[in-house]
C-alpha cells in the first residue's frame, strides 16, 4: 500500500505536484496517467525519496521510504533507464545491488532469467540496447521480491513483443498481490494493463478511479482522459493569467 497525503513539491516558481493525495492498493495495477509535466516523475521520486515534498507525505506499508529497514525488499522501482555503470555487466550490477540490499545472491539469476536476460548477463550493460535497459531496470526493481513496486515509463523502448511482455507481467505481480503503480503515455495499454488509475494534471489530482467506472459510459480510455486533462489545462491557464 501507498499512501500519499498533501504531497506538494515545487522547483523554484514551478509548481510540480500540489496538495496531491491518493492510495494504491495491494492486488491490483494501478496507472498513473496525466500529460507531460503534470507531474507524474516527481511523485515517484517523492514516494521513493528521491525528492523531499515541500508539504505532505508519502509513506509505503505505512512508513516513508527513509523509514525502511531494507527498502530493496520492501519497495522496488524502475525511475530511469540506465542507472547502471555502463562497463559493468548485468549480472554484477545486480549482484552489488543484492550484496548492499541484504538479499540472497540467488535472486540475481533469478531476475535475470525472469526479464530476458540470463543469455547476456555477462556482457558489459552499456552495450545494452534501450530495451534491454528496460530489462535490467525491471530486474532490479524485482531482486529484493519487494511487495509495492513503481515503474515509470517501463515500456519506452520496447518492441511489440517486450510491451505485451510487460502488460504480462504487471498483471502476474498484482496477481500475486503486491502493489503496483505504473505510468505510461500510452493510453491503450494502460486500458489493457491497468484495473485502477490515478489521474494528474499540472500536479493536481483529477481522477482516482477504477478503468471500468472511468470508461462506463461507452467512451474509450483516451476520450475519458482527454476530458480530464482538457479541465487541467483550463485551471492552469487561470493560474497563471
Ligand atoms: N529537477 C527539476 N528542476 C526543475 N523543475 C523540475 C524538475 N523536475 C521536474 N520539474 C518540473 O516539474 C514539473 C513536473 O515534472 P515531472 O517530470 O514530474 O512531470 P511528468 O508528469 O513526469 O512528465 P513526463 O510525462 O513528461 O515525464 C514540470 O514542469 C517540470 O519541468
Amino acid at each position: 500500500m501507498i499512501e500519499a497525503r498533501g504531497l506538494t513539491k515545487r522547483y523554484g516558481g514551478t509548481v510540480a505536484v500540489e496538495d496531491l493525495s491518493f492510495g494504491v492498493r495491494p492486488g491490483s495495477v494501478t496507472g498513473f496517467l496525466g500529460p507531460n509535466g503534470s507531474g507524474k516523475s516527481t511523485t515517484m521520486r517523492m514516494i521513493m525519496g528521491l525528492d523531499r515534498p515541500d508539504a505532505g507525505h508519502v509513506t509505503i506499508g505505512g512508513r516513508p521510504y527513509s523509514g525502511l529497514s531494507w527498502p530493496l525488499r520492501e519497495v522496488g522501482a524502475l525511475l530511469e533507464a540506465r542507472t547502471f555503470h555502463p562497463g559493468r555487466s548485468a549480472r554484477s550490477h545486480l549482484a552489488a545491488l543484492a550484496a548492499g540490499g541484504g538479499i540472497d545472491p540467488a535472486r540475481v539469476d533469478a531476475v535475470l532469467e525472469a526479464v530476458g536476460l540470463a543469455s547476456v548477463a555477462g556482457k558489459r550493460a552499456g552495450t545494452f540496447s534501450l530495451g534491454m535497459a528496460q530489462r535490467l531496470g525491471i530486474a532490479a526493481a524485482l531482486l529484493g521480491d519487494p511487495p509495492v513496486l513503481l515503474f515509470d515509463e517501463p515500456v519506452n523502448g520496447l518492441d511489440p513483443e517486450g510491451v505485451r511482455w510487460i502488460r504480462e507481467l504487471m498483471r502476474s505481480l498484482a496477481a500475486e498481490g503486491r502493489t503496483v503503480l505504473l505510468s505510461s503515455h500510452l493510453i491503450s495499454e494502460m486500458a489493457l494493463t491497468a484495473d485502477h488509475l490515478v489521474v494528474i494534471g499540472s500536479g493536481r489530482l483529477l481522477a482516482d478511479t477504477s478503468v471500468a467506472e472511468l470508461t462506463a459510459s461507452g467512451r474509450s480510455l483516451e476520450e475519458a482522459f482527454f476530458a480530464l486533462t482538457e479541465a487541467s489545462a483550463t485551471y492552469t491557464a487561470e493560474r497563471n493569467r
